[in-house]
């Protein structure tokens, strides 16, 4: 049963395989005078949100996809931002917008959201986006759940007529990937806070998404043997010493899981960079597109 042959699925790896491709197609752009780039929008101070809104421009650069930083101050209005995302809708030199979330409290999200022109929505958070994925025409699709079925195809398991567990229904994360899994022909099951057995869902699960932010909280011993897990936490836990960085965990205890699955995504190294490999092929795509 605990063979410990688990494929890890490297989200590193391919992600920088992915970003290596795009250099083709963004040069093909530049050469059509358009050189594709990224806005993105920081409110606030959230340092988690600063570090991963610098290692997306660090990657962007990597593929010569230009970015544009706004930063503004946590206490900004709603309207403040709107007029943000009006003037980078109009900007004929701005392809794609990412407005990083959360957003501090008191911004009205999902008017914020809606306001971002659909044709730049690199994030796939507009409800035309999130429209048309339902109805099976995805334009642009959330890049988390894209990067967790690219890591999916990597185990080599096809989701077709197989049982997928995902745990988590966030719009980013939980509700996009399990209409993915559908459209791959999956029977899905989407688990939540008020799931009234836990353990007998994954018990039962061929694929497992976790998108829950909980360090660790399924054991290995719930995945069936032969499972894919797709880990998508990231979750930093207390540093032991005081002043150290404390250790980055997923939401699924990786060692254990390990074990038991036929392919499991690390954390870190897993779907993490697969989200910024593909954020910036959505941005290609809005270039490609003009
Ligand atoms: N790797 C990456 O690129 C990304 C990683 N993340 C990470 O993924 C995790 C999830 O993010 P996100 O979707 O934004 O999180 P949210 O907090 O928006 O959603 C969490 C979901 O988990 C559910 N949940 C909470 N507790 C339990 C429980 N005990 N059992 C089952 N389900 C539970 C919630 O249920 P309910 O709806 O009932 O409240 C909710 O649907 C986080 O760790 C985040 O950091 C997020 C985005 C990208
Ligand atoms: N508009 C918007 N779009 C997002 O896609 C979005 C967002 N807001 N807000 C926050 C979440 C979170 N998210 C991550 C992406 C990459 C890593 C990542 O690369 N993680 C590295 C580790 C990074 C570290 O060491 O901290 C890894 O998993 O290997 C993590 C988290 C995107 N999100
Ligand atoms: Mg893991």
């Amino acid at each position: 049963m605990s063979d410990s042959t688990a494929k890890i699925l490297d989200g590193k790896a391919l992600s920088k395989h992915l970003i290596g491709e795009l250099k083709e197609r963004v040069l093909a752009c530049v050469e059509r005078g358009v050189t594709p780039c990224l806005a993105v929008v920081l409110v606030g101070e959230d340092p988690a949100s600063k570090v991963y809104v610098r290692s997306k421009e660090r990657k962007a650069a990597k593929a010569g996809i230009a970015t544009k930083d706004h930063r503004m101050s946590a206490d900004t209005s709603t309207e403040t931002l709107l007029g943000v995302i009006a003037e980078l809708n109009a900007d004929p030199a701005v392809h794609g917008i990412l407005v990083q979330l959360p957003l501090p409290e008191g911004i009205d999200e999902q008017r914020v959201l809606a306001a971002v022109d659909p044709a730049k929505d690199v994030d796939g958070f507009h409800p035309d986006n999130l429209g048309l994925l339902m109805l099976g025409r995805p334009r642009f699709v959330a890049c988390t759940p894209q990067g967790c079925m690219r890591l999916l195809a990597e185990s080599g398991v096809s989701p077709e007529g197989k049982r997928a567990l995902v745990i988590g229904r966030s719009t980013i994360v939980g509700k996009p990937v399990a209409q993915l899994l559908v459209q791959a022909n999956a029977t899905v099951t989407v688990a939540h806070s008020r799931t009234r057995d836990l353990e007998a869902e994954v018990r039962q699960a061929d694929i497992v998404v976790a998108a829950v932010g909980r360090p660790e909280m399924v054991p290995g011993a719930w995945i069936k043997p032969g499972a894919v897990v797709i880990d998508v936490g990231i979750n930093r836990l207390e540093p032991e010493q005081p002043g150290a960085k404390g250790r980055l965990v997923g939401d699924v205890h990786y060692a254990s899981a390990a074990e038991q699955a036929a392919a499991i995504t690390p954390v870190p190294g897993g779907v993490g960079p697969m989200t910024i490999a593909c954020l910036l092929a959505n941005v290609v795509e809005a270039a490609e597109r003009v």
